[in-house]
């Protein structure tokens, strides 16, 4: 499928040195991409970048053919994100909650309220109030909210974080129906790499600022080791490739 997100060299510094550096990627319609690596590798940094909360040092960013740089509202305008925190309304209940985040979009019908809460399977809690929400109801909430203006990409940063087993298995049955049948792609960032190992179908190792790698998902390719294992061998040889 043609590429919606597409990032060439992208680099940010900081003043204090840090950030991200090269940084190239791309990612499908209809894929589940994860971002994986330890704290402070650059993955919240970089998602950042892509959904437009930052602008780049270096590099190009474009989204579904479009310059990031130059046509900024048209790219972003197909782009849903939820980083940092996935804000709910504790005392609305998911259907105001929703219909409080479609006034952004005034010409959205609220029918599309309805069908976003059934792409996150919560159809059945539409009239109970947030605050009674488990943590993984919350954040398919916060997910509904983002798929609500039909989104091609959707940016997710450690949305797992906090989540029980079937929390994340709930997350992932929405992750991946919305992915096959409304062709979204998914750029997912955890440093709980088994988790997002259950959810991507590709997974892009970040160490020390930098994209060090990306694979599929498949565990035939780790033999014995655990997704985990692998992506701490890759960060540990990268270390020692460049210390030299
Ligand atoms: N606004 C900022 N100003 C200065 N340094 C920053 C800023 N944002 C991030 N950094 C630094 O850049 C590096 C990458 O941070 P980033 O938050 O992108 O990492 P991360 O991989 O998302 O980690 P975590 O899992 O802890 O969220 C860190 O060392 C961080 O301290």
């Amino acid at each position: 499928m043609e590429a919606v997100l597409k990032v060439s060299n992208v680099g940010k510094r900081f003043k204090n040195g840090r950030g991200v550096q090269d940084v190239s990627l791309e990612i499908a319609g209809g894929e589940v991409f994860g971002l994986i690596g330890p704290n402070g590798a650059g993955k919240t940094t970089l998602l950042k970048l892509i959904a437009g909360l930052a602008r780049p040092d270096r590099g190009r960013i474009e989204l579904f053919g479009l310059d990031a740089a130059t046509r900024f509202e048209q790219a972003m305008a197909g782009v849903g994100c939820i980083v940092e925190t996935a804000h709910v309304y504790e005392k609305l209940t998911a259907y105001g909650q929703l219909r409080q985040a479609a006034r952004f979009y005034p010409s959205l019908p609220d029918s599309r309220i309805d069908q976003a809460l059934e792409q996150v399977g919560l159809s059945a809690y539409r009239h109970e109030k947030a605050g009674s929400f488990s943590l993984g109801m919350k954040q398919r909430l916060a997910l509904a909210a983002a798929l609500l203006s039909r989104p091609r990409l959707v940016v997710l940063d450690e949305p797992t974080n906090g989540l029980d087993v079937q929390g994340i298995a709930e997350l992932r049955t929405a992750i991946r129906s919305l992915s096959a049948e409304t062709g979204v792609a998914f750029l997912i960032s955890s440093h709980l790499v088994h988790d997002l190992g259950l959810i991507a179908g590709r997974v892009g190792i970040m160490s020390e600022g930098r994209l060090i790698r990306t694979e599929a998902v498949d565990e035939g390719l780790w033999g014995e080791s655990s997704l985990e294992q692998f992506s701490m061998a890759q960060i540990q040889s990268d270390r020692e490739a460049r210390l030299g």
